[in-house]
């Protein structure tokens, strides 16, 4: 690889900047800008493919954009690309109450990065997928459902940083990207 690679992640999360950056620097230099792209209804790589797509028209160049997914498997994968709106309305203690008909508590937490190297090329997808449950609020609630996600026994919340991205949905899928970019 003659130069070190750069991306450019938009996205309006700055807690997922915050990992991203975390765990691709310093090998991936990490620029971003923060632009509200409209978000389609569909499967996950329907939802990511169009982020990027229009992401890539915006910026009239490469960039990385990423979709996150919270799947109830009792649910059939609901509320899946629309966890943001559950989050925002029902909260923590909805999202508990949505599962209590049920004896299964699984849920897969999905990550799907989508890289375009500008305006009119095909995304490439890379995802990462985490299975845990959904269990009462467990540790500091400053990122979304981490709180509620319980892998192994510690919620999201409960683990530190470093912990989280090595075994997370993100930190999964982040793996992929990098030996994608290592063959370029
Ligand atoms: O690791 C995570 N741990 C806890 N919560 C998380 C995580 N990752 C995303 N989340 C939340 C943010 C948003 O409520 C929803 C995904 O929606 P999603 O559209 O992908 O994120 P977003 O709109 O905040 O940022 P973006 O500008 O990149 O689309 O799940
Ligand atoms: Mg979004």
């Amino acid at each position: 690889m003659s130069t070190p690679p750069v991306v450019n992640f938009i996205t309006g999360n700055a807690n997922k900047l915050r990992e991203v950056k975390a765990i691709l620097e310093p090998g991936i230099t990490v620029q971003s800008q923060s632009i509200d792209i409209e978000e389609v209804q569909g499967t996950v790589e329907e939802v990511t493919k169009a982020k990027c797509r229009k992401a890539a028209e915006t910026v009239n160049g490469p960039v990385l954009v990423e979709d996150t997914c919270l799947c109830f498997k009792a649910l059939n994968d609901l509320p899946g690309p629309y966890i943001k709106w559950f989050m925002q309305s029902i909260g923590h203690q909805g999202l508990n109450n949505l599962l209590a008909a049920y004896d299964d508590k699984s849920a897969d937490a999905v990550c799907t990065f989508g890289y375009s190297p500008g305006p009119g090329h095909e995304p490439i997808l890379f995802q990462g997928r985490t299975r845990g449950k959904i269990v009462p609020p467990r540790g500091p609630g400053d990122f979304g459902w981490d709180p509620i996600f319980e892998y192994e026994g510690r919620t999201y919340a409960e683990m530190d940083k470093a912990e989280k991205n090595n075994i997370s949905h993100r930190g999964l899928a982040l793996k992929k990207l990098q030996d994608w970019f290592a063959e370029q």
